[in-house]
Parts: structure tokens; sequence; C-alpha cells
């Protein structure tokens, strides 16, 4: 390491312990500290010329400290900026990044690693930063949550911003992990190019290959001309491995060649293609258990997990749901359903819940309260009779929950919410929308247990292709990418 002992640090942060404690830790490992409480006197000494590397907090009573971050970076390229926030969301972390930031630190922090990224900050080279992209601070947040699970992601997503490198994300179902691979995307390098899924689980396994590498023509029974592969869609841009755990083992063999060598070739084809794509890759699966039953490759999992995100289950930050169940309600309302809060009580029974669907559930849980019941505040009661009614459905139709029949249990569900309406009527349209409630699950449940297969899932369901397709279409599931 070189000498960087006797660099001088700035401070600023309107915290007078955290100001405290920073002189303290960074002071014993000899370097310098200089340390204020306000924006102004930070930028004062940085246009002054002083300090090897500041470290800020972004709110501070005269200015944003993200703020401050192009007009040092202007004046003093060179010079590292650290960035600490209790303001947890994704948006600073990349924001942070975006402005040339050389790290970001959630609060509360380890002084330890503080300590370590000054050091690596003061003697890592100085390479030009990495161009940084239009930030827009009207962009939706696409990632809710700020417990210190959820910071610590935000924190590995705006590490990767500026590479390129495999990453896979684990997590249960309904974690959000397409849309950590999305926001991988959307946040990185590659923003400008395509984002293709395939969700390995959602299609019939001998026809993997050839979706992923495009074939030839004549190269199977059935491929009358060249179709590209998700490789080939995915270009300069990203491509998400979705259900990796599920790829059969030929395709795993092609798919470890192309991270090895960075070429593919077509099913069917000679010519090898230089493959141009950011793989990223999930599962809801144990792969090392797959791994030891043979089922996956092990040397295909060192290749994918460059990078491991694990996302944790919803149950494990409980202190996200109250602003992911305020987010779901602000879109159902912004789609035209009516408004609605949830009183504390109930909000606290939400907390406690299990969500083995994870933020999935909560999602449409939340969706169903806004679709179905008539009050603007939702009691304990009605949380209670939902979260009694998404118990695990039993094998036989008919046979619901508490032993009665699914039409008695729609009955139910029905009859309290025309009671909720009182003397009134509720709005208009009511038909569709509860036939709505009753296809997307039933659709969606038929496709997964056919595996994406929508011949056999029509069959299954007894409906026409078409039929089928045109539903699938209305109720906007997605079919190929992933089975929701
Ligand atoms: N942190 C979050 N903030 C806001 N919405 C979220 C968050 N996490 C998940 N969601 C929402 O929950 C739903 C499920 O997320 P997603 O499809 O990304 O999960 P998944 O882990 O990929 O699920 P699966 O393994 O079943 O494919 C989506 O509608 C997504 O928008």
């Amino acid at each position: 390491m070189t000498m960087t002992t006797t660099a001088t640090i700035l401070v600023a942060d309107d915290d007078r312990g955290i100001r405290t404690v920073l002189s303290q830790a960074l002071g014993r490992v000899g370097y310098e500290v200089r340390t204020t409480g306000n924006a102004s006197t930070l930028w004062r000494w940085v246009s002054e010329g002083e300090g090897d590397l500041v470290i800020t907090d972004v709110v501070m009573p005269d200015e944003n400290g993200l703020d401050l971050l192009p007009r040092i970076k202007k004046i003093r390229p060179d010079l590292r900026i650290i960035v600490m926030s209790a303001q947890n969301t994704l948006l600073t972390a990349v924001k942070a990044t975006q402005r040339g930031a050389f790290e970001y630190m959630p609060k509360p922090f380890d002084l330890k690693e503080l300590v370590a990224v000054v050091s690596r900050a003061l003697s890592a080279p100085r390479a030009a930063s990495s161009d940084t992209a239009q930030d827009d601070d009207e962009e939706k947040l696409p990632l809710i949550g700020r417990s210190s699970a959820m910071q610590e992601i935000y924190r590995t997503l705006a590490r990767l911003m500026g590479t390129d490198l495999t990453v896979m994300i684990t997590g249960e179902s309904g974690t959000g992990k397409e849309l950590v691979a999305r926001a991988l995307h959307d946040y990185g390098k590659r923003r400008n190019g395509p984002f293709v899924a395939i969700n390995m689980a959602a299609i019939p396994r001998e026809l993997i290959e050839s979706e992923l590498f495009g074939h030839e023509k004549g190269a199977f029974t059935g491929a009358t001309q060249r179709a590209a592969g998700r490789f080939e869609q995915a270009e300069g841009g990203t491509l998400f491995l979705d259900e990796i755990g599920d790829m059969p083992p030929e395709a795993q063999t092609r798919l470890l060649r192309v991270l090895q060598e960075g070429e593919y070739t077509t099913v069917g084809g000679r010519v090898p293609i230089r493959a141009n794509v950011r793989i990223v890759a999930a599962t809801h699966r144990d792969l090392t258990q797959l791994i030891r039953q043979g089922m996956f490759r092990e040397d295909l999992f060192y290749r994918l997990n460059v990078v491991p995100i694990r996302l944790p289950p919803l149950r494990e930050r409980s202190e996200d749901i109250p602003e992911l169940i305020r987010h779901f309600l602000a879109q159902a309302g912004a789609e035209g359903l009516p408004t609605k809060t949830i009183d504390s009580q109930a909000m606290e029974r939400l907390k406690r819940h299990r969500w083995p669907g994870n933020v999935r559930e909560l999602e449409n849980l939340v969706r169903r309260l806004a679709a179905l019941y008539s009050q603007e505040v939702i009691g304990i009661d009605v949380i209670e009779a939902e979260l009694a009614g998404g118990a695990p459905p039993t094998d036989v139709i008919g046979a619901g929950i508490e032993g009665e029949g699914l039409s008695a249990t729609v009955e139910r569900h029905l009859r309290d919410y025309f009671a909720n309406h009182g003397d009134g009527l509720p709005p208009a349209g009511v038909y569709d929308r509860v036939v709505r409630e009753v296809e997307k699950p039933l659709i969606s449940l038929a496709l997964e247990a056919t595996r994406g297969n929508q011949i056999k899932a029509a069959q299954l369901l007894g409906l026409n292709r078409n039929t089928l397709r045109k539903k699938i279409r209305d109720l906007e599931l997605q079919v190929s990418r992933t089975l929701k």
C-alpha cells in the first residue's frame, strides 16, 4: 500500500456524533481529519484545494451532499468522495455512483469497513472515472424497501453499475429477482441495449437450445427457416437467464462454452458467432444441492456465480412491508382503483405474516384490497379474512378452506364485498373484475403445471388454444419468461 497515513480527510456531516466517531477512528490510523457540519464549508475547503479525500453525508442543513458531487468532480476530478447516507434508497446509491462517488456507505456502517474503504480510495489508481449516466430526478424507484438487507443490495447494485460482471441472483420465488436483474440493466452501462429475459422453466426442454442460440433452416423437424436466438436478440445488452436451475444438461454445456470462449453457434450452424451480452442468472433453487445431485454443472456454476446477490425472503425484512404496501396501493390508485389506507393494527398483522410468496404475494393481496373492498381504511378483520383465504389450496376443487367449497368461498368474499357497500352499490363492472380475479390464478397455475406449454395448458383447462392465448394477453400473464 502507498503511504496514505499523512493524507487529509474532509468530513461533512451535520451529526456531531458521527463527526466525532469518524475523527477518532481515522485519526487513530494516522490520517489528518477536518470536520464540518455543513456543505458550504466543505465546498470552501475543496475549492481551496484542501484535502485528499472527502467523506460526506447526503442531507445537510444548507445543501444536499449529492448536489455537491458534480461540482466537486468538476473542479477536482481526482478527489475521491465517499458518500454516507441514512436516506437509503436505491436511488441514493445509484445517484452517488453516477455522480462520481468512489463508494456509497449506508448508515449505520461498520467503522472498520469505512477505514478499509478510505484506504482503498486513497490508494486506488486515478483512472478516468466511468462515464456518468444521465440522472433523472423524477425517476420512479424500481425497488422499494430500506431494510438493511435491501440497502446492502442497493450498494452492490451501485458498485456493479460500471461493470459487465456476470451476476447470479438467488432468492425465494417472488422476492424480486427479475426486478433486480432489470435494475442491473437499467442503471448499468448497457442500459441503451436490449434487456432480454428467458425463463428456463417455462420453455419445453427440447426447445431451450434453439431458443437461446437460434437455429438454422432445417436444423430439426419444423425448423422451416432460420431463427435468431435470445443471445442474438440481447446483442449489446443483457440476457437474463431466469430459473437457471432448470436448464437441461446439453444447454448447460453449450452455455458454459459461450462463457469460456465468448462465442456460440446456432443449432445446426457451423460458424461461431461472437457473443456480446452481459449475463444475469437467477434461481430460487439451491444450486449447490443440484450440483451434488449431478443436475447442474459445477464449472458452469462458478462461471455464473461471479457476483452472487441473495435476495432475502420478505419475512426477514418485515420492516419494508409498510412502504411496499403504500407503494402498491399508490400503484393501484394510479390504475384507477380507489385509494385506501391500512390501519395500524392491520399493518402489524401484515408485518407478522410469513409471506411464503414474498413480495408477489403481498402485491396480489394489496391489489385485492384495492379492488374488492369499499372501505377507505382497511382494518384487521379484512386482513385476517384475506390471510385466511390465502391458505394453501387443497387438491380437490370444491373442497376449499375450512371444508367449504370453492363456490362457497367465492360467495363469502362477494357477500362481504356487497355488504361493505352498505346501502350503496359497488362501482360498475363487478362481473369482469370478479371473473378476472378467478381466471388469473387459474390460468397461471395451469401454465405453471404444464411448464408454460400453452397447448397442454389449453387441453388441461378445456379451452381453445386461441382463446387461451387471448386470455393470457388480456390478463397480462407473462408466459415465455416468467410464470406469474
Ligand atoms: N423490492 C421491491 N419493490 C417493489 N416491488 C417489488 C420488490 N420486490 C418484488 N417486487 C414485485 O413483486 C413481484 C415479484 O417480483 P419478481 O418477479 O422480480 O420476483 P422473482 O424473485 O423474479 O420471482 P420468481 O422467482 O417467481 O420469478 C413483481 O411484481 C415485482 O414488481
